[in-house]
């Protein structure tokens, strides 16, 4: 039995939905442990990315017609009790699992501040070599489709490889609805949504199976890895 473990930050929800599905993949592989978590916010309040609504005064080259970024704020906190029961992660967490899947928002093409702070916190691990061999996988969410959902997964792979951990994409085979000119997440790389501009979009049913996928390749390979080496341990 492989243990999986989906650890995500998640600011309005939308990757905490492709975490679930993720999770869901992963535990119709087999009879496998799955266990999901959550990297904190790491900062106070007052530091913080998401901060209570303000008005923006228009300027010349404002985007805000775009961005539409009013409500953030209650949007941010609706998302935060979704999550209220999701366990904070911790190194003992990614000490545990035998394969690990990692979830984020798109934050100026690569990974939040939070999740390469909860990287560099995890610094014992890469020193003891503790995920080495691990399978991963990565999903995440993005505005819209040409700003940045392949750009972070790609990002995200440099420190993970410090860490030792083998990459497990999504292939085209297993995967043909990603082949498409809808405007839909997801590419070879990694499981991806949409979550709009305004942050109004709910997961394509579409992105939400394909990261399923994601979760039961991820387990598929910790099972298979866990085989061959009891198998070479037992001589
Ligand atoms: C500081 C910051 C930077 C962002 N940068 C990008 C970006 O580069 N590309 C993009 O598509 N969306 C960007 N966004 C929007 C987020 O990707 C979007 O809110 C997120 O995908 C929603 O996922 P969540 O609901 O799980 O938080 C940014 C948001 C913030 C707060």
């Amino acid at each position: 039995m492989a243990n999986l473990l989906v650890v995500y930050y998640s600011a309005f929800g939308h990757v905490f939905q492709m975490a679930q599905a993720v999770a869901d993949g992963a535990s119709q592989s087999g009879a496998h442990q799955v266990k999901i978590v959550r990297i904190p916010e790491m900062a106070a309040p007052e530091n913080r990315v998401i901060q209570p609504d303000k008005e923006r005064p228009a300027s010349g080259k404002s985007l805000s017609n775009q961005f539409r970024l009013t409500d953030r704020y209650s949007k941010y906190e609706a998302a935060g009790v979704l999550q209220e029961n999701i366990p904070y992660a911790t190194n003992d967490d990614l000490r545990w699992a035998d394969g690990i899947l990692w979830g984020f928002p798109t934050y100026y093409g690569t990974m939040p501040a939070q999740v390469k702070l909860f990287l560099e916190m995890a610094g014992e691990l890469c020193v003891e070599g503790a995920l080495e061999g691990k399978p991963t996988g990565i999903f995440n969410s993005t505005a819209s489709i040409h700003t940045g959902h392949e750009a972070a997964i790609l990002t995200a792979m440099v420190p993970l490889f410090h860490f030792g951990m083998i990459f497990v994409g999504l292939p085209y085979s297993e995967n043909p609805e990603y082949l498409t000119a809808d405007a839909i997440g997801c590419s070879p790389y990694g499981a991806s949504t949409l979550a709009g501009p305004d942050s109004s979009l709910s997961p394509d049913p579409r992105e939400l199976l394909m990261a399923a996928r994601l979760g039961e390749r991820v387990a598929d390979v910790a099972a298979a890895l866990q085989l061959f080496r009891s198998s070479e341990a037992s001589g």
